[in-house]
């Protein structure tokens, strides 16, 4: 069962991978499975009902006790089949809902995994967590309860029409007129009902991805003293949320009302024609010219069954709403766009390469088509083992250049070679990238540096940076949120000491790693790097003449609109 859904799951990925979506209209195999043993379950009332309305039948006959023995029997064993029949095609529905929404979230975290840090395109954190982790879940309840309860709704109330047709026309054509009418409202609602999940979810991600991203620069609004006006804002969308989360709401009360009228209608109908018929006012609509209280109760038991699938298609109307909207969500994070990495497939620590110089050749970049290049035709060879620093003015794409290097973005037009081929996952894993603020996990400082690396070499990667005095004073103290306890200096040095402690590191690039510090600092820092790069290659974009003067040259950039070719001068 899991295989059959994890092949279909596979095809959903194959045949996406041109469009960069799962084909949404497939449905997994095993919620078709689960929908049979459902709708298998509550054809089985029809016998039930018969059994129960021959038993009553027979009793008023004046039959003893004795004759309803069986029948009895056989409606509480029917019973036991229908209740197991529908826990195990609910738990198939479940566990198939649950699947189909793992192999879609991982759908959307590759493709998420794929967008380059330096696509500005990227959606929010705070939305991605949002769809990810809260909507995400709405297409469970959806797959699972939704999916098998039309399958209910379209066969079962046919089928139970024609039983009551077999006994009396006039029941099956009140039944009949009122059917139609449910799905009708229904779908006109649904759609509305899908508009309004839709702009709900969009307000959610909206809350979610400004509350996240206010959290993260607290210190900075209460130091230009606009928490008032952050707080105005939050409160305004939040009042939207509440506004379209009402709508949504309207809307499932609505559909439940026009069903439970029309279902009461439908019901009321028949008992009145049954009614009336027994007690000998009514003459017609039976095939055999009077309805005998067997018929007129099997049909008054089939009657709130008929209407029973409607009213559950009805119960998990505004699931369906959801979780449509929910898999749009999840969709969209999936689609490709923006600027992805150079091949992300990992491939552990990279064999031996031969020699790892990197070479430009005729290389031009622009971020989106709205900006100008950030880099034109840019030629340059760096041979393995040298160090380099970038030079030339703000913008001019000395970052740009490195985020080349490390495969961040593949060039719209020329080639970034190293050992002769195009950038890979497998060269990406023998480069360090230390820039101004590195990320610090949760967490000692230890872990932070080892990243799950071999105890073995953290003394020695703690000394390199010039780290074992704060890394003494720490202990196993875990370090504050986002590395708060470290000073920009200190936590520039973790970098180091993290490129230190991997033994596969071969090219470090580094951006501005001196930017923002003090002198003496600037120059601890600088050495720290040097020692670090000793017999591998060190590429620094600086506008630092100290931490320039000790590389071996330097790459001068040309500014924007008119880098023909960059000029390289020997130190
Ligand atoms: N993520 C991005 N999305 C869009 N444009 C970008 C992005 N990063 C940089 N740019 C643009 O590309 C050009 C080169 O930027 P880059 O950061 O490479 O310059 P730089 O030489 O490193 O500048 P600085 O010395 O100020 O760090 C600039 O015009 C910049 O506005």
């Amino acid at each position: 069962m899991g295989t059959a859904l994890f092949d279909e799951a596979k095809a959903h990925a194959a045949g996406a991978s041109k469009t960069g979506l799962p084909a949404r209209s497939a449905r997994p195999l095993c919620l078709r499975h689960a929908a049979s043993l459902q709708t298998a379950a509550s054809f089985l009332w029809i016998p039930q009902a018969g059994l129960l309305a021959h038993a009553v039948g027979r009793i008023a006959d004046g039959d003893g006790l004795s004759h309803v023995l069986w029948p009895a029997f056989f409606v509480l064993t029917l019973g036991i089949a229908k209740a197991l029949l529908d826990a195990v095609g609910g738990q198939i529905a479940l566990d198939s809902a649950r699947t189909e929404l793992s192999v879609r979230r991982q759908f959307a975290v590759a493709a998420l995994a794929r967008r380059s840090p330096i696509d500005g395109t990227r959606p929010a954190s705070g939305q991605v967590a949002s769809v990810l982790g809260e909507q995400a879940e709405l297409v469970v309840p959806y797959l699972a309860r939704y999916f098998p309860a039309r399958i209910k709704a379209s066969v079962i109330p046919v089928v139970m029409l024609v039983c009551v047709l077999a006994i009396s026309w006039v029941a099956a054509l009140a039944l009949f007129i009122s059917m139609p009418l449910i799905p009708l409202f229904m779908a006109l609602i649904g759609w509305r009902a899908q508009f309004a999940s839709e702009k709900q979810l969009a307000a959610t991600g909206k809350l979610n991805a400004f509350l996240l991203d206010r959290l993260r620069g607290l210190a900075t609004i209460r130091s230009f003293n606009a928490v008032e006006l952050t707080a105005t804002r939050l409160r305004a969308d939040a009042e939207d949320l509440k506004t379209r989360t009402m709508a949504v709401l309207k809307i499932a009360f609505l559909s439940s009302a026009v069903l439970e009228l029309f279902a009461a209608l439908g019901v009321a109908m028949v008992a009145v024609y049954v009614g009336f018929s027994l007690l000998g006012e009514i003459h017609f609509g039976t095939w055999s010219g009077k309805i005998s209280l067997t018929e007129g109760f099997f049909i008054l038991l089939l009657a709130p069954a008929f209407f029973e699938p409607l009213r559950e298609l009805s119960a998990v109307w505004h699931d369906r709403a959801a979780g449509e909207a929910a898999i749009k969500a999840l969709d969209s994070l999936g689609e490709c766009g923006g600027i992805e990495i150079v091949d992300t497939h990992s491939t552990g620590p990279a064999p031996g390469f031969d020699r790892l110089d990197i070479e430009f050749k005729n290389v031009s970049f622009r971020y989106d088509c709205l900006r100008p290049c950030a880099l034109t035709g840019f030629n340059c060879l760096i041979e393995e083992g040298e160090h380099v620093a970038l030079s030339g003015a703000s913008g001019a794409g000395k970052s740009t250049l490195l985020a080349l290097i490390a495969g961040l973005a593949p060039p719209q037009t020329g080639r970034v070679l190293i050992d002769g081929r195009p950038v890979d996952a497998g060269v990406r894993s023998t480069m360090a990238w230390i820039g101004q603020t590195p990320h610090i996990f949760a967490g000692s400082l230890a872990g932070n540096v080892l990243l799950h690396r071999h105890y073995g070499v953290l003394k020695e990667a703690l000394a390199l940076a010039r780290l074992d005095g704060v890394a003494a004073a720490y202990g196993k103290r875990p370090l504050g949120e986002g590395g708060a306890g470290l000073s920009g200096g200190e936590a520039l040095r973790l970098a180091i000491a993290r490129a230190a402690a991997n033994p596969f590191i071969r090219i470090i690039l580094a951006d501005e790693p001196t930017a923002h510090l003090d002198a003496v600092t600037a120059a601890e820092i600088t050495e720290s790097l040097i020692a670090l790069a000793s017999e591998r290659t060190l590429i620094v974009a600086t506008h630092d003449a100290r931490l320039a003067a000790r590389m071996d040259r330097m790459i001068l950039i040309d500014a924007p609109f008119s880098k023909e070719a960059a000029v390289s001068c020997e130190n």
